[in-house]
């Protein structure tokens, strides 16, 4: 069994910081459980675009306030606690807080540890690991 903490995975590295949010990331790749396990912050006011590719993603909202608009069709999903967004379709997708967003986060495949965005929202498939 493998047992983290939040306060273990920020002092070891595993906290990723862009400019519109922060992802702790408790469970990677090297985990070997086929998925990885994120405790991300997004920071009130912004927006951030992003377009998983490469990755399958499932968010649940723990606290805040906020939206999700999926692009292709302009619809706008309101995210308060106790929401959970699947985005089973690689949808292309504008997340927006109106307060500071607490979510848990399921990436397949798994994150190697330092993924962030690139230009158009998208993770790569390959990655540096936390070491
Ligand atoms: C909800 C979302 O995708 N936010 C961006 C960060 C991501 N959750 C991550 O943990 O890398």
């Amino acid at each position: 069994m493998i047992v983290r903490t939040v306060d273990e995975a920020i002092k070891t590295g595993r906290q990723i910081k862009s400019e519109t949010w922060n992802s702790i990331r408790l469970s990677l790749k090297d985990d070997n459980m086929g998925f990885s396990f994120h405790i991300t912050t997004i920071y009130a006011g912004t927006e951030t675009p992003i377009h998983y590719q490469n990755h399958l993603e499932t968010v649940y909202c723990i606290s805040g306030k906020g939206e999700v608009e999926t692009v292709a069709d302009g619809k706008v999903y309101p995210i308060v606690p106790g929401t959970v967004y699947i985005l089973d379709k690689h949808d292309k997708h504008l997340l927006r807080a109106s307060e500071k967003l607490q979510l848990a986060c399921v990436f397949n495949p798994p994150l190697h540890g330092k993924e962030i965005h690139d230009e158009n929202g998208v993770y790569p498939l390959e990655a540096e690991p936390i070491e």
